[in-house]
C-alpha cells in the first residue's frame, strides 16, 4: 500500500470575502467593506440557489467574481449609469444586483420573466436590505411604456430585438448599454441599420475584465427619437385627429376608393405604404402630406409630419383593407401632382422621353425610377399603363414618382407614325451599336402582346443569353435608360 495514501490532503482554505476583495482590486474595482460584505452575501445566496433554479454555470469561485460580478460592475466604471436603470433580462441578478451595490445611487428596476428567478431577486434584495431597486417580473415588450433613463443588457438576445423591444420605456437622450463578447460588428451593423432613425451608436469600447484575458466590449446606442408614448401625446396636440370604427364612415369610403385607378384620378390623392418610402417623402414633400392613417392609435405619427397633416386611427379591420401591401405599418395619404396632358404635336424635347405603357404597377415605378435616374426627364404614361400612384408602383419607384415629370399620353395604338420612336425589341440593333438621336421617345415592350409593327421601325435590343427568354421589360428599360446615359456624357 503506498504511504501517501494516509498522509491528509492540504486542505485548501474556503475563500472569503477579503479574497473577493482582492480579485475585484486586480480587475481595477474598489469597494468599500460594507459593499463588499454585500457582494459576498449575494454570492452565497447565488450559490445555495443555484443547484436547485440553474442560475449560472459558473462555479469556481475566482472565475464568478471576475467574470460575474467584476463584469457586472466594470460598465459603470467604464461610463456613467443613466439613472434610473432598467436590467433587461437579469436572470440571476446580472448586472443590476453587482451594480446596485457597487453604485448605490443609481435607481435599477429588474426585469426577469421567469419566475422563480423573480422570487430569488425579490427576496434577495429584501435579505441584503438594498433600497432603490425592485422587480418588474413580466416579459418587457414594445408596449412596456414605464420610462427610463437607460437599459443595460446582457447575454440576452440580438441588439437589434433589444431595440424593438425597449422602444416604448426608453426616454429621448436615454442610453441602451449593451454587455457583449468582442465579436458583435455584424450585430452592430445589423442595429444600426434598422435603427437608423431612432438611435445612434455613441460608444463602442473594447476591453478586458482586468488582467485577465476575458474580451468584453461595451456597446452604447443613444435614442434620438421620443418614445411612443410622448409621441401619441405630442401628436394629439399637434394633429386633428379623426377615430374611425365604422366602414360607413365617409372619409374611410374615400380612403377605400384609392385603392383604384379611377379614385386617385378623381380625389388627385394616394396612399402609401413601407416606413422608407413614406420617411423619405415626409422630409422631401412635406407639403404633400394630408394624413397619417394608422391601425391603432399607438403607432403615432413622426414629429416631422406637418401639422396641417391629420391623423387617422382606424378599427384594426378597416386598416387592414387599405393596408394592401399587408405592411402592417401606418400608410400615409398624399396628394398626388397633377398628371399633365403631354401634346407630341408640340415636338419632341431634346434628350430621351420615356413612353410608359406596362400595365403592372411594379414596372411603372421601377421605369420611372430608372428614367429620372438616368436623366431622361420627361416621362409619359401611355393610356395602357397602371397608375403611377398604385401602391406597389410608388414602392417600386422608391418614392421617385412623387417628383418625377409625368405626362398623360394616349393609347399606345394612337403614337403618330411620325415620331422617333426608339423602341425595344429582340430583334433591334444591339443596343451598344445604337447611335441614339439627339431627340427620341423610348418606348420598351409592353408585357404580353408586345410591341405594334409600326413602332419597331428604330428598334434596339439588350444582347443576352439564350437561356432566357426575355428580360423583364423595365430591367431592358433601364439597361437602354444607363447606354443612353453614358452615350451623352461622351
Ligand atoms: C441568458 S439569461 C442572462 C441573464 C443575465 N443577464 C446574465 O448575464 O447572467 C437571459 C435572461 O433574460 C430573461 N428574459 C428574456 N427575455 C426577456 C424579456 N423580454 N423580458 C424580461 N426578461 C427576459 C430570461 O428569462 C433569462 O433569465
Amino acid at each position: 500500500m503506498n504511504n501517501n495514501s494516509f498522509q491528509k490532503k492540504p486542505e485548501s482554505k474556503a475563500p472569503g470575502p477579503k479574497d473577493m476583495d482582492r480579485i475585484l482590486q486586480s480587475c481595477g474595482i474598489a469597494l468599500s467593506p460594507d459593499r463588499i460584505d454585500l457582494l459576498w452575501q449575494y454570492h452565497n445566496r447565488l450559490r445555495q440557489a443555484n443547484p436547485e433554479l440553474n442560475l449560472t454555470r459558473i462555479h469556481r469561485f475566482e472565475n464568478m467574481v471576475i467574470k460575474l460580478y467584476a463584469d457586472s460592475i466594470l460598465p459603470g466604471e467604464l461610463t456613467a449609469l443613466p439613472s434610473p436603470l432598467l436590467d433587461l433580462g437579469t436572470g440571476p441578478g446580472m448586472p443590476g444586483i453587482p451594480l446596485k451595490i457597487a453604485f448605490p445611487d443609481t435607481e435599477i428596476v429588474l426585469a426577469e420573466t421567469r419566475q422563480n428567478r423573480v422570487v430569488f431577486l425579490e427576496q434577495t434584495i429584501s435579505s441584503l436590505g438594498l433600497s432603490g431597486i425592485r422587480v418588474y417580473g413580466h416579459a418587457v415588450t414594445p408596449s412596456f411604456e414605464q420610462m427610463f433613463a437607460g437599459v443595460i443588457t446582457r447575454a440576452v438576445e440580438h441588439m437589434d430585438k433589444t431595440l424593438h423591444r425597449i422602444q416604448g420605456c426608453v426616454k429621448t437622450g436615454g442610453l441602451v448599454i449593451f454587455m457583449k463578447g468582442p465579436g458583435c460588428a455584424d450585430e452592430i451593423a445589423a442595429a444600426q441599420q434598422a435603427f437608423s432613425y431612432s438611435f445612434e451608436l455613441r460608444q463602442d469600447k473594447a476591453y478586458s475584465i482586468g488582467n485577465t484575458p476575458n474580451q468584453r466590449r461595451l456597446v452604447i446606442f443613444e435614442r434620438t427619437d421620443a418614445p411612443p408614448a410622448r409621441r401619441r401625446q405630442q401628436a394629439a396636440e399637434k394633429h386633428r385627429i379623426r377615430d374611425i370604427q365604422s366602414a360607413q364612415n365617409t372619409t374611410y369610403k374615400d380612403l377605400k376608393k384609392l385603392l383604384t385607378a379611377k379614385g386617385m384620378k378623381k380625389q388627385n390623392q394616394a396612399l402609401v405604404s413601407g416606413a422608407k418610402q413614406i420617411t423619405d417623402i415626409i422630409a422631401q414633400c412635406s407639403g404633400k402630406c394630408l394624413a397619417w392613417i394608422s391601425g391603432s392609435e399607438n403607432q403615432p405619427p413622426p414629429e416631422n409630419l406637418a401639422s396641417r397633416a391629420a391623423w387617422y386611427r382606424l378599427a384594426p379591420e378597416l386598416f387592414d383593407t387599405l393596408d394592401v401591401l399587408g405592411t402592417r405599418s401606418p400608410l400615409l395619404l398624399v396628394e398626388i401632382p397633377v398628371i399633365i396632358p403631354w401634346h407630341p404635336g408640340a415636338g419632341l424635347p431634346p434628350g430621351c422621353t420615356v413612353l410608359v405603357p406596362f400595365q403592372d404597377p411594379e414596372n411603372v415605378g421601377a421605369v420611372i425610377r430608372s428614367a429620372v435616374a438616368f436623366g431622361a426627364e420627361n416621362i409619359v404614361l401611355l393610356a395602357e399603363a397602371a397608375h403611377p400612384f398604385h401602391p406597389r408602383a410608388i414602392r417600386a419607384s422608391g418614392g421617385v414618382v412623387m417628383h418625377a415629370n409625368l405626362m398623360q399620353g394616349p393609347p399606345i395604338g394612337e403614337l403618330p407614325t411620325d415620331l422617333p420612336v426608339v423602341a425595344l425589341s429582340m430583334s433591334g440593333t444591339p443596343v451598344f451599336e445604337f447611335a441614339f438621336p439627339q431627340s427620341f421617345a423610348l418606348l420598351p415592350g409592353m408585357e404580353g402582346p408586345g410591341l405594334p409593327r409600326g413602332l419597331k421601325k428604330n428598334a434596339v435590343s439588350i444582347p443576352m443569353s439564350p437561356k432566357v427568354e426575355s428580360l423583364n421589360a423595365a430591367a431592358a428599360a433601364a439597361i437602354a435608360l444607363y447606354t443612353w446615359s453614358q452615350t451623352r456624357r461622351i
